[in-house]
């Protein structure tokens, strides 16, 4: 059956361009875990599977394991290291710097999709903040990464992969704010070149001119010039 293993079946409710789903296939990959993918359609008509499997924020990602949901992709992450603790783990076994990968996940979590979302759909003097915000956000990653290989050291892990799904963002948001990454955070724009080469990743992220043909339509949909 598809997505099952000795350790249970796995299936992710998904939807093809989210940054937070992403994390999960690559999470899942990366951990060499097969599972069934279910694309949900999230507009207007969303299945009986995900209203059930996470009636609280009626959001993807969800992992069924087993037939058992688990909601809100870092939480699927820890979950995944958890209950997968042999294969490739996303957090290192030092304490303090598990709780370093915490915090910048969790920052990532806090930070960027929201302010993008800002950049795209706001106009004028909001908008430039957004924006500013944006560059102030990317260049504190690019800081916390300073000049190592991935966010977990030499090792791609909890952060990285928290991350690595709005690069395929980065294009969108600049086109919208006017500003360039590689310009800005050279550092960075070369971690998300190091991460791409990875299978993981380079097998989920959604082509950076499709995440802005989306954006776009959304803006469409939304009234938004
Ligand atoms: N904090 C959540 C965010 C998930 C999320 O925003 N999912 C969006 C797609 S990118 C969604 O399902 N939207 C449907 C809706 O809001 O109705 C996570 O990390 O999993």
């Amino acid at each position: 059956m598809a997505g099952a293993n000795k350790s249970g079946q796995l299936q992710l409710l998904d939807f093809w361009v989210s940054p937070f789903g992403q994390r999960c296939r690559i999470a899942l990959d990366e951990k060499g875990l097969p599972y069934e993918y279910l694309e949900q359609d999230l507009g207007g008509n969303k299945s009986e599977l995900l209203l059930r499997s996470n009636p609280v924020h009626k959001k993807i990602p969800v992992l069924l394991h087993d037939g058992r949901p688990v909601c809100e992709s870092l939480i699927i992450l820890h979950y995944l290291d958890e209950a997968f603790p042999t294969s490739a783990p996303l957090l290192p076994p030092d304490a303090y710097a598990r709780a370093q990968a915490r915090f910048w996940a969790d920052y990532v979590d806090k930070k960027v999709y929201d302010c993008g979302t800002r950049l795209w759909k706001l106009k004028g003097e909001p908008q430039a903040q957004a924006r500013a915000e944006m560059v102030e956000i990317l260049r504190t990653l690019d800081g916390a990464l300073g000049d190592q290989e991935f966010f977990g050291g030499g090792a791609f892990g909890l952060a990285d992969v928290a991350l690595v799904p709005f690069t395929s963002w980065f294009h969108a948001y600049e086109r919208f704010g006017g500003f360039s990454v590689d310009e800005e955070c050279p550092r960075l724009a070369a971690w998300a070149k190091r991460c791409a080469q990875r299978p993981s990743v380079a097998k989920h992220l959604t082509p950076p001119d499709k995440v802005y043909d989306f954006i776009c339509g959304l803006k469409k949909r939304f009234g938004i010039e």
